[in-house]
């Protein structure tokens, strides 16, 4: 059963179906954690869809947020009217309940990647199942919303990262994200290899990386506060055209820099549980790097988003960014 999908993904030791059908189409699993639902009937408004989470393994409430969503469509609560691709992404981490087992799956969705190893070949196996999806769709619009939570507070605790590519983001993308509650974008400046990305650049999808609320156990999460977003995922389902809410209800920032860990002795110069997007004066010292020195802020504020001391050495340990004007229309 559909419903049954999330529960046997992470118990593989249960017998369960792998294909079949639902009130309004049928499901197969084409590879562990990768779900394809195709609609008995398509409507006219529909995209093909991707819809991923535990990208982290630790990030719950994206995957209870599918939950609901498939057990809708189970219970016919829910007409399918699109094609969707639902996947789950770094298996063993959801399992351990951990951000990854090796490396961050998250950094690894380039064709043209050369690492090896579980996180790499995983990375490999959902980028095929991405391009077999769109390909199958080809004569679809193309949309991957890739849904997360972060590791710590936030002053906008509902926001988007839109991935940098040459696609651009259509004017009611910035509505129905609006609708969904989506309180903050953030706009990149250069190319992040994350999944959402993957999508934009290789596809032309319509694409953003979520982030729903700050990382919590299964159960404790607030889903109360997802509830409009669950529309949104109903909406694109359906085929039916998404809510929508004035694109300038949410505000906008642009990363301006990203601040890497170069050293084993890194050190981030403000406390752990500052918030994400809290703002910095020009002159602040925001990272101590014993082979970079000093980062200060520079003649304008900065916001910090995601800061991690913690990453492997090499890898990104925050974003600086700033403000920004709310984009115009196509
Ligand atoms: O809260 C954090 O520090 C990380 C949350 C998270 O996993 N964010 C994504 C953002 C991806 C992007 O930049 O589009 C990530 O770091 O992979
Ligand atoms: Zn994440």
């Amino acid at each position: 059963m559909l419903s049954e999908w999330l529960d046997w993904t992470l118990d593989e030791s249960r017998n369960a179906s792998r294909q079949g059908r639902f009130a309004s189409g049928h499901f197969d699993v084409s590879a562990p954690g990768v779900l394809r639902l195709t609609p008995d009937t398509q409507r006219r408004d529909a995209h093909a869809c991707v819809f991923s989470a535990a990208i982290h393994g630790n990030e719950t409430a994206p995957v209870e947020l599918i939950g609901a969503w498939l057990s809708a469509l189970e219970a016919g609560t829910l007409t399918l009217g699109a094609p969707v691709l639902v996947i789950l992404g770094n298996i063993p981490a959801l399992k351990a309940q951990q951000r990854f087992m090796h490396t961050n799956l998250n950094r690894l969705f380039t064709r043209e990647l050369a690492e090896t190893g579980k996180e790499p070949a995983r990375a490999r196996q959902l980028m095929d199942e991405v391009d077999a999806f769109f390909n199958q769709h080809a004569g679809l619009p193309k949309l991957h919303y890739d849904l997360h939570t972060a590791i710590r507070g936030s002053l906008y605790p509902r926001f988007v990262v839109e991935p940098y590519a040459d696609t651009q983001t259509h004017s009611a993308q910035w509505e129905w994200l609006a609708a969904a509650d989506m309180q903050a974008v953030l706009h990149q400046h250069q190319h992040s290899w994350t999944f959402s990305h993957y999508s934009k650049h290789y596809h032309g999808a319509q694409s953003f990386t979520f982030e729903l609320g700050r990382v919590a156990p299964f159960g404790q999460n607030d889903m109360a506060a997802l509830r409009p977003m669950q529309a949104l995922l109903a909406s694109l389902s359906e085929g039916t055209p998404p809510a929508t809410r004035p694109a300038d209800s949410m505000v906008y920032f642009r990363v301006q820099h990203e601040l890497m860990r170069h050293s084993d002795h890194f050190t981030l110069c403000f406390a752990d549980d500052t918030l994400n997007f809290t703002g910095f004066a020009p002159g602040t010292c925001l990272a101590k790097d014993s082979q970079n020195g000093d980062y200060r802020v520079g003649d304008t504020s900065l916001h910090v988003v995601f800061p991690n001391a913690n990453v492997e050495v090499g890898a990104r340990a925050a974003l600086l960014v700033a403000p920004c004007a709310p984009p115009t229309d196509d």
